[in-house]
């Protein structure tokens, strides 16, 4: 297992949001969480990577147990966390946000270069020069994955990877996960749009009060409106 998370609760100060969550991912898996606003995603997400730190239970990432470890530990350990379009220099062009990112874990097994991230997302390659203060929407979250990328990860945390982009754009950023999916990457997904997790994740966890309330393939899930209005309201 690339991460097995055991009985974890987490929250702000006196406020709980994770409940118990357990969950396993293995080499390889995309894995989406769905979940109405406020249910704990993100929270999740920040709670294996670092930045929120668990009250109880444990985060093994590599059969390690990361809780308490600093972010900077973890993501040498190999996790990257993909939030709010952040990691992006806004004065430094694409190409140079790329070749820091590069440089700065080229300490690490090179899975991925430059060159390769720049032929991945074509939109990047022909923006290379541009400020990534500069960039849209879209165009920034596609830096920000690249980047992420760069840092050689053994898992990608993605949160609302499709928020907020346009339609085209949308579709430009699945057929990218579609395509880390079948390079074997591990991933996980989380986005409030149903499709993206379907057509990027084989399976889906969708939680409920703080804790996962089913887990499904992505098929299975998709024929199941009444469980999708139960927990998502949709
Ligand atoms: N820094 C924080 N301090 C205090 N409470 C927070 C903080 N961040 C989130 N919360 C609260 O924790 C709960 C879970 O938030 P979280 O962002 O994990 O939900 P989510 O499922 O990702 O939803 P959304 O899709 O709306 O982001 C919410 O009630 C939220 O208001």
């Amino acid at each position: 297992m690339v991460l097995e998370i055991r009985n974890l609760s987490a929250g702000y100060s006196q406020f709980g949001v994770l409940d118990n969550v357990s969950l396993e991912l293995a080499e390889g898996g995309f894995l989406g969480i769905l979940g109405r606003n406020g249910v704990g995603k993100t929270t999740l997400l920040k709670s294996i990577a670092g930045p929120v730190r668990p009250v109880s239970g444990e985060v093994l990432f590599g059969g390690e147990n990361v809780v308490g470890w600093s972010t900077s530990d973890i993501a040498r350990a190999g996790l990257a966390l993909v939030l709010d379009r952040k990691g992006i220099f806004r004065s430094l062009t694409v190409l140079e946000n790329l070749r820091l990112a590069a440089r700065l874990h080229k300490d690490k097994e090179q899975r991925w270069t430059v060159d390769d991230v720049l032929q991945m997302f074509p939109r990047l390659s022909e923006r290379s020069k541009a400020p990534g203060g500069g960039l849209s929407g879209g165009e920034q979250q596609m830096l920000a994955i690249a980047r992420a990328l760069l840092c050689q990860p053994r898992l990608l945390l993605l949160d609302e990877p499709t928020e907020g982009l346009a339609p085209k754009i949308v579709d430009e950023v699945v057929d990218l996960l579609q395509r880390l999916r079948k390079s074997g990457l591990t991933a996980i997904v989380v986005d409030q749009r149903l499709e993206t997790v379907f057509d990027t994740c084989d399976e889906v966890i969708v939680m409920s009060r703080g804790t996962p309330a089913l887990r499904s393939t992505s098929t299975e899930l998709r024929q199941r409106p009444e469980v999708l209005e139960e927990h998502l309201g949709v």
